[in-house]
């Protein structure tokens, strides 16, 4: 059977039972054709239905090609007139040739059409449709969103050009009710973002083409944002990276607060076409010259502590989720029909009606069972899955990745920021990750903590919508850390979650590395001479029985960390030998640099150490 044959069984099959389109065609293993090019063709068909039913009755398509349905004519129809390729079928299939035949026909109809809802060009109607098909399942309108990239262009020169002509107006309310208008307004969260009516495409702009305007929802930009990355803070990561829109997004505004010389970011993406896309995209955004894109490399197999890394300050963490904060590709608009003679239309019924009452009988369409859940990730990939008890299993095993990814980056020796975030909307994903990271014992050793709402950068703590306090356990400083959206609450964005993550300076990389034996909070474990274990040989670090004594009756200490010291004495104020380790008498006690300095000057300028004699 044809895609157009299989697309036009589900386009006039009953959308009331079996569950969703998405559900009853990913789940179909009896299809022929890609599903994902069914689905499209179904769902767009079905949106422009109300138009191309006046187009295929004006020109009387069904009268002259009685083998057509009228659900095949309006599939062909869309194909013939609006699909980039045309009719996806040999220009010899009799399918194809039976429309073809009435292009001339066809195309004015559609002018005609186009006019009689005072669209001047196809691209007003084409954005007319996306929106009448947004509000007409009930949903909020979503708005279309555009970031403008600081790396080429900026928002006073995109008004100026892209969006001559389009009002200003204050809030996303008015934009997400004007669809078809040119209005726009300017985000109050993250700079150099513009709501754009539903539906509006500039896809076909210059502006596009060049990379000064990328098309990102708000949520999604909130990762770049909360990060925050500025100069002298190091080089970034961005660990799951492609397609992009987050590494562009980093990239402009590391440029934008003054990027020192030198700084990088590095983008992993472990999916070797998927990371050709991200290359194209950092290129077109104008920041390859200080992105290195890893193609193909999995983020997980970076070793943290290697030299390449070692000025990693910063790092965004956008795995692989459930997508399930993805604003709905399925809201199903009204199909509208056309009618033809008589019988036309009949045989079209019938044959629908027939096809569905077989299905149901062998149950091929869901009918009667349970419809499948189907998750479809922001990257376009589909997961069906059978049951609640298998989504429950598909979150776990996502989390337990999501998790381990956070862990991994928690290890980056300079690292002092991390943002993680999911379009998930379950909190398996978000704020369970979040609480099991904070509780792991790199979180501990390292000083790794939430980074709270007041110290957040302002757009991130002025967005009033926050993580659930239930989902972390009523932990409400962490719950206000975390950043939640939610799709069709009014404010025009799609389900998303990201928290970000904080450690204070160290004097040193290795002090937290250390040699010791550390408890869980990170503590180092000592005995009551305050002497702590090696982690390396489960000795004592000072064995006070082998202290050597040499001729003056001074002691030396048995030295076991780092070559040159590096150990949590390494700053201190005792005095060493030549080989670093610290100077001990016979009692073990060590000598203050301070007093040796101020014997020899017998000058008191402050801080001299604690002296029995005073
Ligand atoms: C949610 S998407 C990232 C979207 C991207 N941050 C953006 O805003 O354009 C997740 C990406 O991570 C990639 N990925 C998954 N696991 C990975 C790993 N272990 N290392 C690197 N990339 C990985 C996937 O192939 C996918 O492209």
């Amino acid at each position: 059977m044809s895609l157009y044959h299989e697309a036009a069984n589900l386009l006039s099959a009953p959308t009331t039972h079996g569950g969703s389109l998405k559900s009853r065609i990913f789940g179909n293993k009896e299809l022929k054709s890609p599903p994902a090019q069914v689905y499209a063709l179904v769902l767009e068909t079905r949106k422009w239905s109300g138009v191309l039913k006046e187009v295929v009755e004006s020109a009387q398509l069904l009268g002259a090609e009685r083998k057509l349905t009228a659900a095949l004519a309006l599939l062909l129809t869309h194909d013939l007139l609006l699909a980039k390729s045309g009719i996806a079928l040999p220009a010899s299939h009799g399918l194809r040739a039976a429309v073809e035949r009435h292009k001339g026909r066809l195309t004015s109809e559609l002018s005609r059409a186009r006019l009689r809802r005072k669209c001047a060009t196809i691209e007003t109607l084409r954005a007319l449709v996306e929106a009448e098909a947004i509000t007409a399942g009930g949903r909020t309108p979503h708005p279309r969103w555009a970031r403008v990239n600081a790396l080429k262009s900026t928002v006073d020169d995109q008004l100026e050009t892209t969006f001559k002509g389009y009002e200003v107006v204050a809030g996303v309310e008015e934009v997400m009710a004007s669809a078809g208008k040119k209005v726009l307004c300017l985000d109050g969260n993250v700079p150099n973002l513009l709501a754009l009516p539903p539906g509006t495409d500039v896809t076909r702009s210059e502006a596009y083409r060049k990379g000064e305007v990328i098309f990102q929802d708000k949520a999604s930009c909130f990762p770049a944002c909360l990060l925050d990355p500025g100069p002298g803070e190091g080089d970034v990561v961005d660990a799951c990276a492609a397609p992009g829109n987050k590494t562009t997004h980093l990239a402009g505004i590391l440029e934008g607060r003054g990027r020192t010389e030198g700084e990088r970011i590095f983008a992993f993406e472990k999916d070797k076409g998927r990371a050709k896309t991200l290359e194209r995209m950092v290129k077109t955004a104008g920041s390859d010259g200080f992105t290195v894109v890893h193609q193909g490399q999995d983020f997980l197999k970076v070793d943290p502590t290697g030299e390449k890394y070692a000025n990693v300050g910063a790092l965004l963490l956008d795995p692989s989720c459930s997508g399930s904060g993805i604003v709905g590709r399925d809201d199903l608009p009204e199909l509208h029909l056309p009618e033809g003679p008589a019988e036309g239309a009949a045989v079209a019924g019938k044959k629908g009606d027939k096809k569905d009452r077989k299905r149901k009988r062998d149950g091929k369409d869901g009918g009667g069972e349970k419809p499948p859940v189907v998750l479809v990730d922001d990257d376009g990939e589909t997961t069906v899955l059978s049951s609640e008890k298998d989504l429950t299993a598909r979150i776990a095993a996502l989390a337990a990745f999501q998790l381990t990814l956070l862990l991994h980056a928690f290890a980056f020796p300079a690292a002092r920021k991390i943002t993680y975030s999911t379009c998930s909307v379950y909190a398996g994903e978000n704020e369970h990750v979040v609480l099991k990271a904070l509780a792991s014992d790199i979180a501990r050793q390292r000083g790794w903590r939430v980074l709270k709402r007041e110290d957040q950068t302002r757009g991130m703590r002025e967005w009033p919508v926050r993580g659930d306090p239930d989902a972390c356990d009523g932990d409400t400083e962490v719950a206000e850390a975390c950043i939640r959206t939610y799709r069709d609450d009014g404010r025009g964005v799609m389900g998303f979650f990201v928290a970000g993550f904080v450690r204070e300076e160290t004097t040193t990389a290795e002090d937290d590395l250390g040699p010791y034996v550390r408890d869980s909070n990170g503590v180092i474990v000592r005995d009551e001479m305050g002497i702590p274990t090696l982690k390396a040989n489960g000795k004592k670090a000072i064995n006070l029985d082998e202290l050597e004594t040499d001729s003056d009756g001074k002691g030396v200490e048995i030295y076991a960390g780092p070559p040159g010291g590096g150990d949590d004495d390494d700053q201190g104020p005792y005095v060493r030998d030549a080989e670093g380790r610290i100077v001990r008498d016979a009692m073990g006690m060590p000598t203050l640099k301070a007093a040796l300095q101020s014997d020899k000057d017998d000058i008191d300028d402050g801080w001299n150490g604690f002296d029995d004699d005073d």
